[in-house]
């Protein structure tokens, strides 16, 4: 059962710069009236849909006096300014001449690192949806330092998949889906239909773009595939030049490849992806090894479980849990500032008294483990 209150299906779909620009760097509409015409088909029929559209760079800077995609930073944000405008008025008009209205949402990391305005964006966002509004989300480019940038937008559409609790995430691209290594390297590549676990051999056959104006490549789908899966969500990646792709794509009968999470795994809820996907960890705990077995079975952390404490953090800051390898097994919420922790650390639950704070540094709702997640996220 879906946590959004409608009974209608969500659907996220991303759409790649190749799949909405022309090779000179302008938006191609033929491509663009394609994307949303097919977008209108799955609104008429009942879905609520949020597009992650890339393309502002490669829509700007043309006019921006660029011959090729810029490589500076200052270049980009440039041109994503004056793309990222011409993007939306061509959606807007095209979806205004169905009946149907666009909004634009541009996000930064931070946005989402800080826990109130990510529920603050959920809550728009699912204004917007209830009333049957399609939202057109892309990365604020133009004010986003690199540092602090999603980067690409399949990884940020992975995400925003979960914010909005999406029922499935479709990524588009000028390829028809995961192939056993790059087609364009490899001509003998084979298509790969469904795929149920990321493995080590799916990590290293994804590459680079294929395009000018690609960011990601396969890299960051799989990458986007794997925080979809941790939440729970499936994925479907395909070419966007197919006719009528993202229809059947959600009906589950389309060309491409079908990522889909192992029924009993364990999906990271709202607050857990947050704290896995977003937080921003400030400090380090090492359990020991009794500790870090209760990590593995979901159990609160103890005090007495914990062995060293470094960095500094207050209470309620994300950190990383380490095993005694010095592997990281896990992400929590500490109850605790790292001052505290350094004084409590091994204390058994008799020594914990009321005056010292509640019995658990970590809360076992509060607490993101590796290995168990459908796909691994580090
Ligand atoms: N294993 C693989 N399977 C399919 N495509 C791959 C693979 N490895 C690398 N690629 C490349 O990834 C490209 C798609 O990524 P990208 O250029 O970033 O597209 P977009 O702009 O749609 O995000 C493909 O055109 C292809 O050349
Ligand atoms: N935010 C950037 C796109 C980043 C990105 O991931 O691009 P792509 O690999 O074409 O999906 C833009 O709008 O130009």
């Amino acid at each position: 059962m879906s946590l959004h209150e409608s009974t209608n299906k969500r659907i996220v779909v991303k759409i790649g710069s190749s799949s909405l620009t022309s090779r000179l760097g302008d938006i191609s509409r033929r491509k663009l009236e394609r994307i949303v015409d097919e977008v209108v088909s799955l609104k008429d029929e009942g879905y609520e849909v949020l597009l992650v559209s890339s393309g502002a760079v490669a829509a700007g800077y043309r006019r921006l006096g660029c011959l090729n995609r810029p490589t500076s930073l200052a270049e980009k944000q440039a041109a994503a300014s004056i793309g990222q405008g011409l993007l939306m008025e061509a959606y807007s008009e095209r979806f205004i001449s169905h009946g149907y209205t666009a909004s634009q949402i541009l996000i930064t990391r931070s946005d989402f690192s800080d826990r109130d305005r990510y529920h603050n964006a959920r809550n728009t966002i699912n204004v917007l949806l209830d009333r049957g509004i399609i939202p057109i989300v892309n990365e604020n480019d133009t004010v986003t330092v690199e540092r602090l940038k999603f980067g690409d937008n399949d990884t940020l559409s992975a995400k925003v998949a979960g914010l909005v609790d999406a029922d499935q995430l479709v990524i588009l691209s000028d390829i028809d889906g995961l192939y056993t290594e790059d087609p364009r390297k490899n001509p003998e590549a084979k298509l790969l239909r469904k795929v149920r676990e990321i493995t080590p051999e799916i990590e290293e056959s994804a590459g680079e773009p294929g395009s000018a104006v690609g960011t990601g490549g396969m890299r960051s789908k799989i990458d986007a595939v794997k925080i979809a899966m941790a939440s729970g969500i499936s994925s479907f990646l395909g070419n966007a030049v197919t006719p009528d792709i993202i229809h059947q794509a959600v009906k589950g009968n389309a060309r491409g490849t079908y990522f889909v999470p192992e029924k009993n795994a364990f999906n990271l809820d709202m607050k857990r992806q947050w704290i896995a996907f977003h937080s921003g960890p400030e400090g380090e705990i090492t359990v020991s090894n009794k500790a870090k077995a209760g990590i593995d079975e979901l159990q609160s952390l103890y005090p007495t479980g914990i062995r060293y404490v470094s960095g500094h953090f207050k209470k309620g800051s994300v950190v990383r849990i380490k095993d005694l390898d010095g592997n990281e097994i896990g992400l929590g919420v500490s109850n605790y500032s790292s001052k505290q922790l350094i004084k409590i650390k091994g204390f058994s639950l008799d020594k914990m008294t009321d005056e010292i704070g509640p019995e658990e540094a970590i809360n076992n709702q509060d607490l993101v483990c590796h290995t168990r997640l459908a796909a691994p996220i580090l």
